[in-house]
């Protein structure tokens, strides 16, 4: 039997860095979790256990420090950018760098205080190669939304196993995971997030939904046309059905009040919008 090497990739998942930023008496903080993950001439480590083209995974999460100190970290896709370029222009052996960053945000309640913001999550992954190419995924997730009306289902396929009743008022509520791809590499990231979340959110709350996949691909239009500097938007979204309670049984009716809130199985809606003329998404999304 002969065999052989594919696809793969190594570095350091999920380095958990904070920056306190002093000015004076008042303090910014950055929280990220930052993934490094290389790619290139890895065949002999792999083989024959020769380590000499390896990076490893533990100089990757020193670099993540280092740089934070030397560069400061400020928008997340400038600092993954920042490092990518330099694990690929560094070492001749790596080719491709990937770098994933999560970022928890801080809402401040004194001038060295804060507070945890919500559950959401900014999240943002680029990839550079040896040719040069970079590519900008943004993102969020755990954006927790929910209309309490103005969300219907109904018309849907009816086979031997269908119990659903349709319904021309429920709840919708989802967590939105939400990723947009940059056309280039040098966007003002943290306009745009805020931009893309304000689109997404108004688009939800906006949208009369005859289905989840409706408002999905809402959410991405939206984005789409008030930013110009995003080409395609993907999102994946849990439907966190909320069933109305029957409280027949105690003589009670139930007009849309009562609610059980499944956490599971949750139907699971994705889907990507784009523009006609995207450019070629190339390794964006790996
Ligand atoms: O918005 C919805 N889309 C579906 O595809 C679906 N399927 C289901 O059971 N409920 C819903 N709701």
């Amino acid at each position: 039997m002969t065999v052989k090497l594919g696809a793969n990739r190594y570095g350091k998942a999920e380095t958990r860095l904070v920056q306190v930023v002093r000015q004076g008496p008042v303090h910014h903080v950055k929280d990220v979790s930052v993934s490094t993950s290389l790619s290139g001439d890895m065949e002999a480590v792999h083989l024959t256990g020769d380590n000499a083209t390896v990076l490893p995974t533990d100089t990757q999460k020193n670099t993540v420090y280092a740089f934070a100190r030397r560069h400061g970290v400020g928008q997340i896709e400038a600092f993954a950018l920042r490092l990518a370029r330099h694990f690929v222009a560094s070492q001749r052996s790596i080719h491709h760098a990937r770098v994933e960053i999560e970022e928890y945000g801080w809402n401040r309640t004194g001038p060295h205080s804060f507070v945890r913001d919500g559950g959401e999550v900014r999240t943002c992954v680029v990839h550079h190669d040896e040719d040069g190419r970079s590519t900008v995924v943004s993102g969020l997730k755990d954006l927790v939304v929910m209309n309490s009306t103005g969300s219907e289902f109904h018309g849907y396929i009816v086979d031997e196993y269908t119990t659903l009743e349709p319904t021309t008022d429920r709840i919708l509520a989802t967590a939105v995971a939400a990723q947009w791809r940059h056309s280039d590499a040098g966007s003002d990231y943290g306009t745009a997030y805020a931009e893309v979340r304000r689109c997404l959110l108004d688009a939800f709350a906006g949208t009369h939904s005859l289905s989840l996949q409706q408002t999905l691909y809402a959410m991405g239009e939206r984005a789409l046309t008030a930013c110009p500097e995003i080409c395609e938007v993907r999102l994946a979204m849990p439907n966190k059905h909320h069933f109305p309670v029957d409280l027949s049984p105690f003589g009670l009716d139930n007009d849309n009040e009562v609610f059980f809130a499944a956490d599971r199985p949750y139907g699971l809606i994705e889907g990507g919008v784009l523009r006609e003329d995207a450019p070629d998404a190339g390794f964006a999304w790996e």
